[in-house]
């Protein structure tokens, strides 16, 4: 049997879009309350029921919360330029060696924007 098994995080962060016209409201220093989904899909044990303990997904992810909650995000190397777009590819880059089966992050920086990505560089 397979199964797509997703936890969410969420994070408050400050961010500036530095490549944006200059006339842009994105270019003035603001915050956001993230929310980051993380799916993985795979077979699921027979014996344990799970595809993996969940638990491990939020062991990878702790230490990238932990640079970017509260943070300026721009001073985070790899997120100059930290649109949701490349936040995400940032997320998976980090991610994808130690999540096995990742298959879909999805960010969101407000309740009606999001991006989904799927890996696809
Ligand atoms: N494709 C993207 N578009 C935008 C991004 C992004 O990362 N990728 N980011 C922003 C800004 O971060 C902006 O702060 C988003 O804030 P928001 O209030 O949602 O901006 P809007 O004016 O577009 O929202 P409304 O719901 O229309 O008020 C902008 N775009
Ligand atoms: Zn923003």
């Amino acid at each position: 049997m397979r199964c797509r098994i997703i936890k969410d995080f969420r994070f408050e962060a400050a961010q500036t879009l530095p490549n944006l016209p200059g006339h842009h409201k994105c270019t003035q220093m603001h915050g956001h309350s993230f929310k980051v989904e993380i799916a993985i899909e795979g077979e699921v044990d027979p014996h344990i029921g799970w595809v993996y303990d969940h638990a491990e997904i939020s062991k990878a992810m702790k230490p990238l919360l932990d640079r970017m909650d509260h943070a300026y995000l721009n001073e985070i190397e790899g997120l100059e330029n930290p649109t949701i777009e490349n936040m995400a590819a940032w997320l998976w880059r980090k991610l994808s060696p130690q999540l096995p089966g990742l298959c879909e992050i999805v960010i969101y920086e407000t309740p009606t924007a999001r991006c989904v990505f799927r890996g696809e560089f």
